[in-house]
């Protein structure tokens, strides 16, 4: 597993409260008092001067969770209205309805206020979330969003799947300035439409973390640091110590991909990278960095033979190959069952292939983007593409896991958010929405070298994969914008020492 904050589920956080419930130590009344009492302290942090807020409940706990907030807000002196769907059978929100100070009425058209409130609190639906809003319920929404009220969403914004981060049928969701979460985040958070309806997502911890499920299956990385003991070079040791790591390179005009790619692995700290072009493509690879060995490799048979050198550690196959010849050399670079990263041509040369599939290995990672996953898994992409209609909806990391098991290999399924699998169930999410320049030619190419890198250096696929996924970031962080890929193993160096590598 790499290394993470934990997210749970809907299900899973159900049976973290359950567990916690089951334990005698707290009763579901209690936590939802402090679920709710957390959200009134974010949003008086917030939003210091008291305001006119409206709440608006649903029929479960996350309607609880919505009157507790009322409640608290009216204590503090804040002027509260609070409007709510019937009430379904969750004793907990039935309890806090009956000890509401603030009249509790009926949602509908009626009772929309006429002079809207610069703040509404959503606890309509939270982790409950069945199926998509109703019509009547989607109409009050959008009015709301009209308005450019500041939204408080429970837990999230109701109508998207937590799970999945999709809107479920086919209405908008009001998004939120601000969600509060309870315990961890859930997948929905930081995945597809999640991340942006979300707005800025904190946790608020209600002293069930203990009960949580163990170990962790899915984390959110996000901070770099954890890296720093890994990526160390303390101790020294041989170049052939941090790997020797081959980067397949194209044939005859068919550009600098790999050399990206290259520059990517030495940055990151490989021992030997050598750039493997066909012989006619030699003098195209002459370019520096010097540091770059340079081997032609125009068959199968030429590539069987470098690898037959055990001093070899990790292979990349696809940047900048062309989809033929990374065809050609495919079946050699599978076979030899050692750390092996196939990214672009490559992965469409093996959605060309689907007799090599058997050979994919668990030393393999593969760094799909949409398109290439369709071609690889077009069942899979096809159940990701149709609508989300209930909840839990089928999300990336769904397709990222199904694909990890399949070929059992590890999967980095790339977008803004990142999901990375294993074929064991691990997986990770790396939400990066804020990082617009890194979708820029060449910094795929940049991913897949240094994934390869730390897989020379001797990292198992998962955590190399999570890892690039990080350092990748962090390079493109601090290049900036007007990024372009080549600054990003430039930038490696300052990232690595900033982390204390
Ligand atoms: N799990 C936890 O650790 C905690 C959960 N709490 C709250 O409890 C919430 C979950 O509560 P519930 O399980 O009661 O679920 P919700 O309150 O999210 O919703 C469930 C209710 O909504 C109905 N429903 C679902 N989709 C609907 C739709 N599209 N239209 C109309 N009705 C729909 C269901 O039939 C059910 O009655 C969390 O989101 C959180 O806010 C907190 O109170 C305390 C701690
Ligand atoms: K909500």
């Amino acid at each position: 597993m790499a290394d993470g904050v934990q997210i749970l589920t809907s299900a899973q956080i159900r049976a973290t409260e359950s567990a916690a419930m089951g334990s005698g130590g707290t009763t579901g009344a209690q936590l939802m008092e402090r679920a709710g009492a957390a959200v009134a302290g974010q949003i008086r942090l917030r939003w210091p001067q008291p305001r006119r807020v409206l709440v608006l409940c649903g029929p479960g706990n996350n309607g609880g969770d919505g009157i507790v907030i009322a409640r608290r807000l009216h204590e503090a002196g804040w002027p509260v209205e609070v409007l709510a769907l019937p009430e379904g059978p969750a004793p907990d929100a039935a309890l806090m309805r009956r000890r509401c100070p603030v009249p509790v009425r009926p949602l509908g058209e009626a009772a929309w206020p006429a002079a809207p409130a610069p703040l509404i609190v959503d606890a309509l639906f939270g982790t409950g979330l069945a199926r998509g809003l109703g019509p009547d319920l989607a109409a009050l929404l959008a009015r709301a969003g009209e308005t450019a009220a500041e939204v408080v969403a429970v837990d999230g914004p109701s109508g998207l799947c937590l799970d999945s981060g999709r809107v479920l049928g086919s209405v908008p969701v009001l998004p939120a300035t601000l969600t509060v979460t309870f315990d961890s985040l859930r997948p929905g958070h930081l995945l597809d439409a999640g991340a942006a309806l979300c707005g800025r997502v904190l946790v608020a911890d209600i002293g069930i973390s203990s009960f949580r499920p163990q170990p962790a299956q899915l984390v959110r990385i996000e901070d770099a640091s954890l890296l720093a003991p890994r990526l160390s070079k303390a101790g020294g040791g041989h170049k052939y110590a941090h790997g020797h790591l081959v980067v397949i390179a194209s044939g005859a005009g068919q550009g600098g991909a790999a050399r990206l790619a290259a520059r990517a692995g030495l940055r990151v700290g490989a021992g030997l990278v050598t750039l493997g072009p066909s012989r006619d493509a030699m003098a195209e690879h002459a370019a520096p960095p010097d540091a770059l060995m340079r081997r032609a490799l125009d068959s199968a048979e030429d590539l069987a033979t470098l690898l037959s050198d055990d001093r070899i550690a990790a292979l990349c196959l696809g940047p900048g190959c062309g989809v033929s010849r990374a065809g050609a050399l495919l079946r050699v670079a599978l076979e030899w069952r050692r750390p092996l990263v196939l990214d672009a041509d490559a992965l469409t040369a093996l959605s060309q292939r689907p007799e090599l599939r058997s050979l994919v290995h668990p030393g393999c990672v593969l760094t799909p983007h949409g398109g290439e996953f369709a071609r690889l898994w077009p069942d899979i992409a096809a159940r990701l593409a149709a609508p989300a209609e209930r909840g839990p909806a089928f999300s990336r990391l769904d397709a990222a896991r199904a694909a990890a098991v399949d070929l059992g290999c590890s999967v980095l399924l790339k977008g803004p958010d990142t999901v990375i699998a294993a074929p064991d169930g691990a997986a990770a999410i790396h939400a990066a929405q804020d990082l617009g320049w890194l979708a820029t030619a060449g910094a795929g190419d940049v991913l897949a070298g240094l994934i390869s890198g730390l897989m020379a250096r001797g990292l198992e696929p998962f955590k190399a994969a999570s890892a690039g996924v990080l350092l990748h970031a962090a390079a493109a962080r601090r290049a900036g914008p007007g990024l372009i890929a080549d600054d990003l193993p430039e930038a490696l160096p300052a990232v690595l020492a900033g982390l204390g590598a």
